[in-house]
Order: structure tokens, then C-alpha cells, then sequence
């Protein structure tokens, strides 16, 4: 893990009418961690990934992603640069394989040679063949390695989540942003789910991870950063938050799922 800050997040805000989502905001993602937010219903989690994949316009703050800024950009155009978001707008192509999707996913990567084997030109096969190779090991990754020809319509709501993780990495990322992904997956595909996200920052890829299941974020999360009303109140190891009094107090109201993480 590096120490250089990958994504900058300074002073962010969101204001609803008269409602104050989320308040000056600092975070920072360094390469190759786990940065984790958490906090209770309604502390501005969502709002706060949805500023920073660009899904909603900030109104105060700014974002730079590797010193440039990021706002205004179109999710394509974060795609180009390096930042995957998954599981909000990212649905499958419910008529093609697994293989398939997941070659799509290459498109930011592959537009020169994609064009070659749309256009049937010399080099065009070759191009295909790497992707398909390229799609089969990411397939492979996520543990969908027998799934590979299967029609993604057949795939369970668990599988569809993996194969969303290898369609996001197929675009080679250095940063990937994660929503609640462990939202409605059984123990065991949460397990599975902890592994891969494991070993994509172990390749050296970013991962912002925003999530409501705390035993799930603690055991995988670096550092956490914690919300509560709209604002920051606590960052550190999850050692650290767990036993920091502001997030103690926070989760008074929900201590199941502080005592549980
Ligand atoms: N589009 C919107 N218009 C008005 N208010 C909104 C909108 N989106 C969110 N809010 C409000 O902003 C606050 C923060 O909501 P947000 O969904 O970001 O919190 P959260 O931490 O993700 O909550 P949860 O864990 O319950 O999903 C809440 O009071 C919510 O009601």
C-alpha cells in the first residue's frame, strides 16, 4: 500500500432543499487500500459515493483523481481514466454470455482493436482472441469459470454480483467503487465476495467501499472513514473507529451492529 492519494475528496457537500446531506467531507484513497465509509441510516453514505462516481453534482468540494479534477466528467470518461463503479447502473446483457459481458467491459481499453473486429480488418482476430483469453481469466477470477458460456440470464442474483466485479475489472482500473456489494448475498457468497475485493487491491487497485454490513467492511477495510449526519466524525484502522467515542455514540441507537463487526 502506498502513502500517495489516488482519489482526493475535500470539502464535499450535498444540500437537498433545506436538508444538509452531506457536509464537508474530506477523504482521501491511496493506491492499492481499502478505504472503507460507514455510518448510521441516513448519514449521507449514499449520497457521498453518488457525488464521488459522479451519479449527482456536488454542491460544495472537489474531487482529483491522480492530481487532475473529476468532476463534470461523464462515467465513460471516468472509465478512460481509471475509476470502475459498480452495481448501480452497470446491468448485464441479459442475451449474451458470461464471456461476453465481460469482453464488453474491455471496451475503454480495446476501442482501437474493438473497431477492427467490428470492421472484419487484418489483426481482428488476433484482437478477439486476447479479449476472449483476457474475459476468460477475469471469469476465472471471480470463481465463474464454469459459468462462462452460460447465458448471464441464468445466473444467480450472487453470480450476476461476481460477474459485475470482472466486467468492472476488465477495463483494467486503478481505482474501484464499491456500493453496498454485500447487500442481499448469503454468508457464503459474502465470504467469497471478501476474497476477491481482497485480492483486487492486493493487485495493487484502489477500493472505495461503501457498505451497511459492518462485520463484512471491519475484517476487510485498511482505514475506515466514518459518517454521521452528513459529516466525517471519525477515520483510522477499524481498531481505532470501533473504539473511538464519537462512533461508539453514533451507533448507540444500532449497537447490534458495532458489537457484531
Ligand atoms: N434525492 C434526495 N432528495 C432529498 N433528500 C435526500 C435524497 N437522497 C438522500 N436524501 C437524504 O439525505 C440524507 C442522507 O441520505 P443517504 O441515502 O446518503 O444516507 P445513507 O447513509 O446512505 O443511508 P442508508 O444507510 O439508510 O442508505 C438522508 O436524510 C436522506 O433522506
Amino acid at each position: 500500500m502506498s502513502n500517495t492519494a489516488l482519489l482526493t475528496v475535500s470539502g464535499l457537500g450535498k444540500r437537498f432543499g433545506g436538508l444538509q446531506a452531506v457536509a464537508d467531507v474530506d477523504l482521501e484513497v491511496r493506491a492499492g487500500e481499502i478505504l472503507g465509509v460507514i455510518g448510521p441510516n441516513g448519514a449521507g453514505k449514499s449520497t457521498t459515493f453518488s457525488m464521488i462516481s459522479g451519479a449527482l453534482p456536488c454542491s460544495t468540494g472537489t474531487l482529483h483523481f491522480d492530481g487532475k479534477p473529476l468532476q463534470g466528467l461523464p462515467t465513460h470518461a471516468m472509465a478512460a481514466r481509471g475509476i470502475m463503479r459498480t452495481f448501480q447502473h452497470n446491468k448485464p446483457f441479459a442475451s449474451m454470455s458470461v464471456r461476453e459481458n465481460v469482453m464488453v467491459g474491455m471496451h475503454t481499453r480495446l476501442t482501437g482493436s474493438l473497431w477492427q473486429v467490428l470492421a472484419g480488418t487484418r489483426g481482428a482476430a488476433k484482437a478477439e482472441r486476447d479479449a476472449a483469453q483476457r474475459a476468460d481469466e477475469l471469469v476465472d477470477f471471480v470463481g465463474l469459470g464454469e459459468w462462462r458460456n452460460a447465458d448471464v440470464g441464468t445466473l444467480s442474483f450472487g453470480q450476476g454480483r461476481l460477474l459485475e466485479i470482472a466486467r468492472g475489472l476488465a477495463s483494467e482500473p486503478r481505482l474501484m467503487l464499491f456500493d453496498e456489494p454485500a447487500a442481499g448475498l448469503t454468508p457464503a457468497e459474502c465470504d467469497r465476495l471478501s476474497d476477491i475485493i481482497r485480492q483486487i487491491s492486493q493487485r495493487g487497485i484502489a477500493v472505495l467501499l461503501i457498505e451497511h454490513d459492518m462485520r463484512f467492511l471491519m475484517a476487510l477495510a485498511n482505514r475506515v472513514v466514518v459518517l454521521n449526519f452528513g459529516r466525517k466524525i471519525a477515520q483510522g484502522t477499524p481498531a481505532e473507529v470501533q473504539a473511538d467515542e464519537a462512533v461508539v455514540a453514533a451507533y448507540l441507537g444500532d449497537v447490534g451492529a458495532l458489537a457484531d463487526a
